[in-house]
């Protein structure tokens, strides 16, 4: 397994000239300059289009494909660039809705960005009938477990409430292949680090993992967070990671 390790630099504001950005990826990454290049489900394609999305946001070029094809990714973009949605589409692709088991998790460090997230992949994913729940605290557990018993594709939640959900087993784990860390700095800084470990400790082996995060600055607290999470997964690891680093130019 090699880190990856090229960085991006790029001032992104929706509806900013992407003329304006300087981008540096991970090498061989091409950007895919429009949705009917990336392959997704025609369903999926009609929801992203129903939405009001024409193209892809630069984060999106860059991403989304890495993701689909199953590598790790870290992406690190400012607030507003299109990581949110991102996030919905690439699990929309993931995910099979002939299953209904839980096969993406999303963790969030808000329980609004949660909801949000949630939102999000229901609207895109409308047409393909994909089942989301944001799993949160503050909201009634009962009606989580009879939404989690009744079977979903996609959680969206925070690390306390998936944790717990997890725990008394109304949460499956076992078909879940990817893990997004939404956030994953904001995460650490609020002090979810051992929930986050206690999540991941019951997820399957076989997982793509993508932590996001929002601040431009790569920490040493998430640096050795990460180098955790790569070791207690790295013998199931299959693809490189990449680092997708958007910042301000
Ligand atoms: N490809 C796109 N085309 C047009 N609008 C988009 C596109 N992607 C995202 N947006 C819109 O841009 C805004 C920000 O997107 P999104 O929430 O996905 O970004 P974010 O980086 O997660 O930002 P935040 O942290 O503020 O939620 C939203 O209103 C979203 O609907």
């Amino acid at each position: 397994m090699a880190a990856a390790a090229t960085t991006s630099r790029v001032a992104r504001r929706m509806g900013a000239d992407d003329d304006k950005l300087v981008f540096e990826t991970t090498e061989g990454i091409e950007p895919i300059l429009s949705f009917d290049q990336m392959g997704l489900k025609d369903d999926l394609l009609r929801g992203i289009y129903n939405y009001g999305f024409e193209k892809p946001s630069a984060i999106q070029q860059r991403a989304v494909m890495p993701i689909i094809n199953g590598r790790d990714v870290i992406a690190q973009a400012q607030s507003g660039t299109g990581k949110t949605s991102m996030i919905a589409l690439t699990v929309c692709q993931v995910v099979d809705t002939a299953s209904r088991e839980v096969q993406a998790l999303i963790l969030s460090p808000t329980r609004e960005l949660a909801s949000q997230t949630e939102k999000v992949i229901r609207t895109i994913g409308d047409f393909m009938n994909i089942q989301a729940h944001a799993c949160i605290g503050g909201k009634s557990v009962g009606e989580d477990i009879r939404k989690l018993e009744n079977g979903v594709h996609v959680v969206s939640g925070t690390p306390g409430r998936v944790c717990d959900m997890i725990k008394r087993r109304t949460l499956r784990t076992r078909a879940i292949k990817l893990l997004i860390l939404d956030e994953s700095d904001e995460m650490l800084s609020r002090g979810f680090k051992d929930q986050i470990y206690d999540v991941y400790r019951h997820l399957p082996p076989e997982l793509q993992v993508l932590p996001s995060l929002s601040h431009l600055a790569f920490s040493l607290n998430f640096a050795l967070f990460f180098a955790g999470t790569i070791l207690l997964h790295c013998f199931s690891l299959s693809s490189l990671f990449m680092l997708l680093k958007l910042g301000l130019n």
